[in-house]
C-alpha cells in the first residue's frame, strides 16, 4: 500500500490536540528514555553537498513495541536571499518491520506538521501560562505551520512577525488565516514577547539575549549545523537549555556547541517527568528534529488513511 497524500485533516486543533501531539509527546518520551526496545534512532548522516551549498540527511528509527520502522531523507541547502528554491525537501518511507516493503508518504507536510507541533510541545511545557505575546522570526514553510498550529492550540493577544525584508513579511501576513504584527526589526518583534520562535535559514545569530524578557521561552528551530547560529551566547548563557536530543545537539546544534552551554534536560526528559520544566526562567528548546518525530507522526498518518 502506497500513501502518497498527507491528510490535511491532521490541521485542525481537534486533530493536533487528540491525535498528532500526543503521539509525538509518546515518542520524544520513549526516546529519552534510551530503551533500545522502545527506539533505535541514531543521530541523523548528514551528508554535504559542498557544490549546491547543501546537505542530505538520513534519519531512521525503528521503534519495536509499536512495529514502527521508518526513514526520512531530507535535502536542505543555503539558498541565495530572494531564491524561489524550497530550502527543505523531503520524503518519509514508512516501511512494515516484518516484511521490509515500503509504505511510500509525501515527507514535506510530515516536516511542517511535526516540527510546529513539537514546537508546541515545548511551549505547552515551558512557556509561561499567561503568555500573551508570540513573535516568529523568519516567513518561511516552518513559519507558517508555526503560525498555524501555535494560533490554533494557543490563545495569544498578538502575534508578531519580522522577516529581513518588509515585502516578505507583508506577503507572509497577507497568506495568513488570522492577524499579524510585521514588525521592522528583531529586537522591535521581541520586545516584551513571552515566546519567540525561530525559524530562518540563518547561519549567524538573529536573536540577541539582551532584547529577550526574562522568563521569556525561545523555541529555535533553524540553525541545524555545527556551525550555524540564530541565538547569541548571551542568550544561550542566560536560559535554562532543553533540546530533543542531547546527542543531536552536540553534533549538530552550533547554538549549543560554540556557545558552551549545559544542556540542562531533553524535552522527553520533561514529559517524563524525570527533569523540571523551568517555566519562571528564560528558557530555550533548541530543535534539530528527529527521526522518532517522523516516525510517529507518519504512522498516524498511515493509520488515518487505513481507517478512510
Ligand atoms: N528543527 C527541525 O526539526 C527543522 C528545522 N528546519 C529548519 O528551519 C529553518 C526554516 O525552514 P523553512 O521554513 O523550511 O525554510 P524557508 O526557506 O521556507 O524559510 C526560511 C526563512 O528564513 C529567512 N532567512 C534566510 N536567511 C536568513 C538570514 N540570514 N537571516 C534571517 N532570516 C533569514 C528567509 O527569508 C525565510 O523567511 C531552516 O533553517 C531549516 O533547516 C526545517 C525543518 C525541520
Ligand atoms: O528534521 C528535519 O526534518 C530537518 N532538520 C534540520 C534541517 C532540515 C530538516
Amino acid at each position: 500500500m502506497i500513501v502518497t497524500e498527507f491528510p490535511h485533516y491532521l490541521n485542525t486543533a481537534n486533530e493536533l490536540r487528540k491525535h498528532l501531539i500526543p503521539r509525538l509527546e509518546t515518542a520524544l518520551g520513549k526516546f529519552s528514555k534510551r530503551n533500545s526496545a522502545e527506539v533505535i534512532q541514531p543521530v541523523r548522516t548528514t551528508v554535504p553537498l559542498q557544490k549546491h551549498s547543501g546537505f542530505l540527511g538520513v534519519m531512521p528509527c525503528y521503534m519495536e513495541n509499536d512495529g514502527i520502522l521508518c526513514t526520512k531523507l531530507v535535502s536542505f541547502y543555503k539558498r541565495p536571499a530572494g531564491s524561489t528554491l524550497p530550502s527543505t525537501q523531503a520524503t518519509v518511507m514508512l516501511l512494515d518491520p516484518e516484511y521490509g516493503n515500503v509504505k511510500v508518504m509525501d515527507g514535506e507536510v510530515i516536516t511542517f506538521m511535526r516540527t510546529a507541533a513539537v514546537s508546541a510541545i515545548s511551549a505547552k511545557l515551558l512557556m509561561r501560562p499567561d503568555a500573551e505575546v508570540l513573535t516568529i522570526l523568519g516567513t518561511g514553510k516552518q513559519a507558517k505551520s508555526h503560525y498555524n498550529v501555535f494560533t490554533e492550540i494557543f490563545q495569544f493577544k498578538e502575534v508578531r512577525v519580522w522577516s529581513r525584508s518588509v515585502d516578505r513579511a507583508d506577503t507572509f501576513a497577507g497568506s495568513l488565516n488570522g492577524p499579524v504584527t510585521v514588525c521592522k526589526s528583531v529586537e522591535e518583534a521581541v520586545k516584551g514577547a513571552d515566546i519567540i520562535v525561530t525559524v530562518t535559514r540563518s547561519t549567524e545569530p538573529v536573536l540577541f539575549g539582551q532584547w529577550v524578557k526574562p522568563g521569556a521561552h525561545v523555541t529555535a528551530v533553524g540553525a541545524c549545523r555545527p556551525d550555524w547560529r540564530e541565538l547569541d551566547d548571551t542568550l544561550m548563557k542566560q536560559a535554562v537549555v532543553y533540546v530533543d536530543s542531547r546527542e543531536s545537539a552536540m553534533t549538530e546544534s552550533g547554538d549549543i556547541i560554540l556557545s558552551g552551554v549545559e544542556i540542562f534536560a531533553e524535552i522527553g526528559d520533561v514529559i517524563n517527568g524525570t527533569k523540571p520544566a523551568c517555566r519562571e526562567k528564560t528558557t530555550v528548546f533548541k530543535s534539530l528534529g528527529l527521526g522518532v518525530e517522523d516516525a510517529a507522526s507518519a504512522q498516524l498518518v498511515y493509520d488515518k488513511w487505513k481507517q478512510c
